[in-house]
């Protein structure tokens, strides 16, 4: 049975995006609850509630434009927010990030945002229901539920067109037991496709995936049984994705900046983010470089070291860089286990990192004790942001400039382009 609903004063947003009301017993989080908003809600454990009814509603709610954010989607964390309002909370969780790696009063920069409808890449799951039919969406919040999207406003329209046509197959595909994932991403070539299933592929299931990829327009799709190796399981063309004027056959489930505005505005602050005076032919180090989004267009700046730990990205940008024959070198390294060390750091002007989510604790260690002067961080992870930056401010490291990109729009992701200089 929950728990009676009682009345709280939301104080401000937690990281996830949920309201956060302090009581005797610490924090209490209540998703879709606002700062400054009077509500009631049930306790759920565990500094958890469920948000009952709004009494004082905060003048920047909104009418969430999809229904499936009031069924619980987890595709979304904010709908019910102003979209000014969510561009200043994002900006100043970069100024606290910022301030508590002891960069107080960071230049930080307006949020850049991004629109609706242009996420080109997403991680899609897939259940099977009892009827046969197979549900396509996003995780309902804190649930292993998946909510079958039958709209959604973040999706390209593109990507959102495949969904129909792909349940009527999906139905028909054995290798699909219970549950699964898709992984589509929006190339300039079409959608392609990654499958991960619970059961092996037999030839029917090859032979449904073909005819599906013909059908669809779709160039490629890939599939792997759960987490194993992928294998191509039906290819009617090339893929290709343009990075600047460079063309990459990104691997299937590249990752790929979320949506082009994102990729635009994350490289323009990369680029803004470089020294004003470089030497006459620098030498730049793009770290964690995957297909290359970042290293073609460094590539106009200098020549270009790119380091990645995916074998499969380094092998697409290495075809790209040397058929374009760009100023771009691919180097597969995993930079958590053999970081570039002082002594190779010294051959560059600028690096450039733009780490996964846990950050770049071992290499930020190694450019702490190196000679670098210039450092552009892209981050996705404020928390690890912090840690690696108050790593570089012990170094000597200066602030130059930050700048917050709400890419993923409606959620309580922030990524941000950090330039720092000593
Ligand atoms: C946030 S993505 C950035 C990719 C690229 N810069 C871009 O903008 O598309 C992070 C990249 O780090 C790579 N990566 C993750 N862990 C790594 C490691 N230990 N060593 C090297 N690369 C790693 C991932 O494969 C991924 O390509």
């Amino acid at each position: 049975m929950s728990a009676a609903a009682r009345r709280f004063a939301v104080a401000r947003l937690g990281s996830a995006g949920d309201g956060v009301a302090d009581t005797p017993d610490g924090p209490l989080h209540i998703p879709r609850a606002l700062p400054g908003e009077s509500v009631t809600a049930r306790p759920a454990g565990r500094g958890q509630a469920v948000l009952d009814t709004v009494e004082a509603p905060s003048p920047e709610r909104v009418a969430p434009p999809c229904a499936h954010f009031l069924e619980g989607c987890g595709g979304c964390a904010l709908q019910h927010w102003d979209l000014a309002a969510q561009a200043r909370w994002k900006r100043e969780r970069l100024i606290e990030a910022l301030a508590r790696a002891g960069f107080a009063e960071a230049p930080v920069a307006e949020t850049v945002a991004t629109p609706t409808d242009s996420r080109r890449r997403a991680d899609l799951a897939l259940r099977r229901a009892q009827d046969g039919s197979v549900a396509i969406g996003f995780h309902a919040r804190g649930s292993a539920e998946v909510l079958d999207l039958r709209e959604c406003h973040i999706l390209e329209p593109a990507l959102f067109a495949l969904l129909a046509p792909l349940r009527v197959v999906l139905r028909r595909l054995s290798a699909l037991a219970r549950e699964g994932s898709a992984v589509v991403n929006l190339l300039d070539s079409g959608p392609d496709i990654l499958l991960r299933t619970d059961k092996a592929l037999d030839a029917a299931g090859r032979r449904l995936l073909a005819a599906a990829a013909q059908q669809l327009g779709v160039p490629r799709i890939a599939w792997a049984q759960g987490e194993n190796l992928h294998e191509t399981a039906a290819q009617t063309g090339p893929v290709r994705l343009m990075l600047g004027a460079v063309e990459v056959a990104p691997p299937p489930g590249a990752f790929l900046q979320a949506s082009r505005e994102g990729e635009a505005a994350i490289v323009a602050a990369v680029l803004a983010g470089l020294p004003t005076k470089l030497p006459a032919r620098p030498k730049l180090l793009d770290l964690y470089a995957g297909i290359g989004t970042l290293s073609f267009p460094l590539a106009k700046r200098g020549r270009v070291t790119a380091a990645e730990g995916s074998a499969e990205a380094v092998a697409a940008l290495d075809a790209a860089a040397r058929k374009a024959v760009a100023r771009v070198e691919a180097v597969k390294r995993d930079l958590a286990r053999q970081p570039y060390l002082p002594a190779e750091l010294k051959a560059y002007d600028v690096v450039v990192l733009d780490p996964p989510y846990a950050g770049a604790a071992e290499q930020v260690a190694q450019i702490a004790r190196s000679a670098v002067r210039h450092l552009v961080y892209v981050s996705c992870n404020p928390v690890a942001l912090a840690r690696d930056a108050a790593v570089l401010r012990g170094a000597g490291f200066g602030l130059v400039s930050a700048t917050p990109v709400d890419q993923f729009r409606w959620s309580a992701h922030l990524e941000s382009v950090v330039s720092f200089s000593r």
